[in-house]
């Protein structure tokens, strides 16, 4: 017989209500459930804790995750295995996580990376620093410590070594924000002096490493941090949990992903532009042999470095701001090999290193002038031809020289005020031979020389670079080659970069170690101030042109003189026909003066005619006086016009004079003070520069041809007529009879008028 449900609940909720709950549940468990809400105030609870339980957990794993599972040396040194957790990606470090389980540590997706602070724990106790312990722990557990903004202390540096936290936020961070940070502190650059920049790469395993087994020491954390470990033998029980780990911090760490484009722009890009601001910038790798510093500063045709490209991007810039300049690009490439210093675009003999104004010099090293990037790498590639490398154990194209491209870069303006900027900036891009072992390269006699002399010399560098650190007064750069060259990048007015460059296997543990130190301790380098090689010129002409101005003043000024002179002739003129009019002699009288008395038949003659001449022109001694007196009052008029008029060419001549008077001294004292900068003057302002210089007149207008006056001190001073009549072609005579001074002239050759002895404008 078919019996519904609900005659069957109504059945059994009537009959027995909790005699099968279990059957009950079957029938209508809503209801059921409600019925047992109703009755059991502790109903869910269980359910509620294990929610509450899950959100906590997953809220405390998203807390965690982004320090590790965002960061990129994760992906480098995992083998990228992910892993649902939660709901999130989790990252695992298994590569790491290999090494690490081949070292019985316990590994987990956290404590491995925790595994390595335990082991810092570990070498903290050993030491009996609680302090230290204190911060590891705190770092082990995520809490970081505060990390000392700038010019870490030795303390701190100390901690360095050991273990040293990091903000959050730091972890957080990723190459980009390292850049934006240092873009901050090269831009800060050139304001108290600052810090070498220090940067980490970390090369891939190589073939060779990856064949004999060796295994991965180096980890890069947040693309700043650096853990070094060193990996115990694995049959040697007793070692084999007690690994030890170093922690370094660098301005920015590249893992082995890393592009050279990133390398480029995080570490040298703002050199670039730096540089054309005026400022010197040096770019050094440093390492082990066979650890990337070629790939780093060369690269291949495929990827680049950072040498090609700055050079493309120098060019570039260069070719954004053409408009607003004139830039000039100067290029040299040497090596130092074996302690001699060499041309490796014109190869030679070996250049001498010598220090002047600039700093230290090879002297006859060429400097070839490029005017595009092509140029450049054809010049770049010749040079690196004739760079010495040799195939050893350790790498098969190791340079065994250190060599150093140097990039100038000189720029002129005419700025706003015409006034002409030049810059002059210089980037050196500096590729160090590797450090080497004579075990780890070779024994042969020549090679192992080689290997001598690059290790003398980076045993030199290190020698600097403790000095510097230490603050001590001798620096020893003498002691090599390759420390002179880099004098002015390490202690001078230069931003200066480092890239150590590391490999990963465990086999070059102790290299490694010994390039993280000396990074390390080249963090802690301060150069001088990096200021702008500029200088701002007033003067727009060049020398030729102010020579130009100056022959052209002089003409002027003597076509004003002779101008002068010549009204000066014509007032004489006049002033002379005024007298003679006024003294109105009877023309007999000079007839008779001039002539002998006449026979009588001549003077009734003579009288005759001049009765018909009276008569045909009605002449009669009235008329003639009145006549006279007319022509002497228009003489005189005449005369105080031309006066009136002299005078004012007189002032006008005077005003003019004292002007180009005002500019020949300011010229000159330019120039002198150009002298005085150790330039050479100009030929024409030379002779006024010999002259001895006399007394200033307060308030005296003085003539411009003092400055060019001849050194004969015996010349005889000439007066204002004797120049006038000698430089006045017009007026050679005067009433007839020729001047003393017309006379001399014609008897010898003047000079220049400005130019000769003694000549002194007449006083106003
Ligand atoms: N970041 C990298 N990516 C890929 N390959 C690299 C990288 N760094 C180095 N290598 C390779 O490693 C090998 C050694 O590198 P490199 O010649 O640059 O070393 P080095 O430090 O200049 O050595 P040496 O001091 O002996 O000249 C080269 O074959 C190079 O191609």
């Amino acid at each position: 017989m078919p019996v519904s449900t609900r005659s069957q609940f109504i059945y059994s909720s009537n009959r027995q209500p909790n005699s099968n709950p279990n059957q009950n549940q079957k029938i209508n468990p809503r209801i059921d459930e409600k019925d047992e809400q109703c009755r059991n105030p502790h109903y869910g609870l269980k359910e509620k804790m294990k929610a509450l339980t899950f959100l906590y957990e997953q809220q405390k794993q998203q807390a965690k995750e982004p320090r590790f599972s965002t960061h990129p040396s994760v992906d480098l040194l995992s083998s990228g295995r992910k892993v649902e957790n939660g709901g999130k990606k989790v990252k695992e470090l298994s590569e790491f996580g290999n090494v690490m389980k081949e070292n019985a540590v316990p590994s987990s997706n956290m404590t491995k990376t925790c595994a390595l602070g335990e082991n810092v724990v570990e070498d903290v106790k050993e030491n009996e620093n609680v302090a230290l312990r204190r911060c590891a722990s705190e770092r082990v557990v995520g809490v970081s410590g505060v990390r000392k903004p700038n010019g870490v202390s030795s303390v701190a540096r100390k901690l360095s070594m050991g273990v040293q936290a990091l903000p959050v936020s730091e972890f957080r961070g990723g190459i980009k924000d390292n850049v934006e940070e240092l873009g901050g502190v090269l831009g800060g650059r050139g304001g108290e002096g600052s810090r070498i920049l220090v940067f980490v790469r970390l090369r891939p395993m190589g073939k060779k490493e990856k064949d004999s087994g060796a295994r991965c020491c180096v980890r890069i954390v947040n693309k700043r941090d650096v853990y070094l470990t060193e990996l115990g033998n694995e049959n040697d029980y007793l070692r084999l949990k007690r690994i030890r780990g170093r922690h370094f911090t660098f301005d920015a760490s590249f893992p082995e992903s890393t592009t050279q484009l990133e390398v480029y722009s995080t570490t040298t890009a703002e050199l670039v532009e730096a540089v054309l601001q005026g400022r010197n910038g040096s770019v050094f790798c440093y390492g082990a042999t066979g650890a990337g510093k070629t790939h780093t500063m060369l690269g291949s045709v495929e990827s680049p470095g950072v040498m090609v490209l700055a050079i493309k991007d120098l060019f570039n810039k260069i070719r954004q701001r053409s408009f607003d300049g004139n830039h000039v690009v100067h290029l040299s490439y040497l090596e130092v090999y074996n302690e001699s210093v060499r041309d490796l675009l014109s190869p030679g003999r070996p250049l001498v290193l010598r220090e002047d104004k600039q700093g230290i010099v090879a002297s006859g090293l060429t400097q070839y002038r490029a005017y595009s990037t092509d140029e450049v790498m054809s010049l770049l590639q010749q040079g690196n031809r004739n760079r010495t490398t040799e195939p050893t154990r350790a790498n098969e194209t190791s340079s065994r020289s250190h060599a150093i491209l140097q990039v100038v870069v000189e720029y002129h303006v005419k700025d706003a005020s015409d006034n002409i900027v030049n810059r002059i900036g210089k980037l050196s891009l500096i590729d160090l031979a590797g450090s080497e072992r004579a075990l780890a390269t070779d024994q042969r006699t020549l090679r192992s020389l080689e290997g001598a002399n690059i290790n003398k010399s980076l045993l030199a560098l290190s020698s600097c670079i403790n000095a510097l650190v230490e603050g001590k007064k001798h620096i020893p750069y003498r002691n090599s080659k390759l420390t002179q060259l880099l004098k002015d990048s390490l202690g001078g007015a230069c931003n200066t970069v480092m890239i150590a460059n590391v490999s990963p296997s465990n086999l070059s543990f102790g290299e490694t170690q010994n390039t993280l130190h000396w990074a390390d301790r080249a963090k802690e380098i301060r150069t001088k101030v990096c200021e702008k090689n500029e200088e701002i010129l007033p003067l727009p002409e060049s020398e030729t042109d102010q020579a130009k101005l100056l022959l052209e003043l002089q003409k002027e000024n003597r076509e004003l003189r002779m101008q002068f002179a010549r009204q000066q002739q014509k007032l004489l003129a006049v002033q002379a026909q005024a007298l003679a009019a006024n003294s109105s002699p009877a023309p007999s009288k000079v007839v008779s003066h001039l002539s002998p008395a006449p026979s009588s038949a001549q003077a009734n003659e003579k009288r005759r005619t001049r009765s018909s001449l009276l008569s045909r022109n009605c002449f009669t001694p009235e008329s003639k006086r009145k006549e006279a007196d007319d022509s002497v009052r228009e003489l005189r008029r005449t005369m105080k016009v031309l006066e009136a008029e002299i005078e004012r060419m007189k002032k006008n001549h005077a005003l003019q004079i004292k002007l180009k008077d005002d500019f020949i001294r300011k010229l000159s004292q330019q120039l002198e003070k150009r002298g005085d900068k150790g330039e050479e003057t100009t030929q024409v302002l030379t002779r006024a520069n010999l002259r001895p210089k006399e007394p200033s007149h307060e308030g005296e207008l003085r003539s411009p041809s003092h400055r060019f006056q001849s050194p004969a001190p015996t010349a005889k001073k000439r007066s204002f007529w004797d120049i006038t009549t000698a430089n006045s072609p017009s007026l050679a005579t005067l009433n007839g009879r020729k001047t003393r001074s017309h006379v001399a002239s014609e008897t010898t050759v003047a000079p220049s008028m400005l130019l000769q002895p003694g000549f002194a404008r007449q006083k106003q």
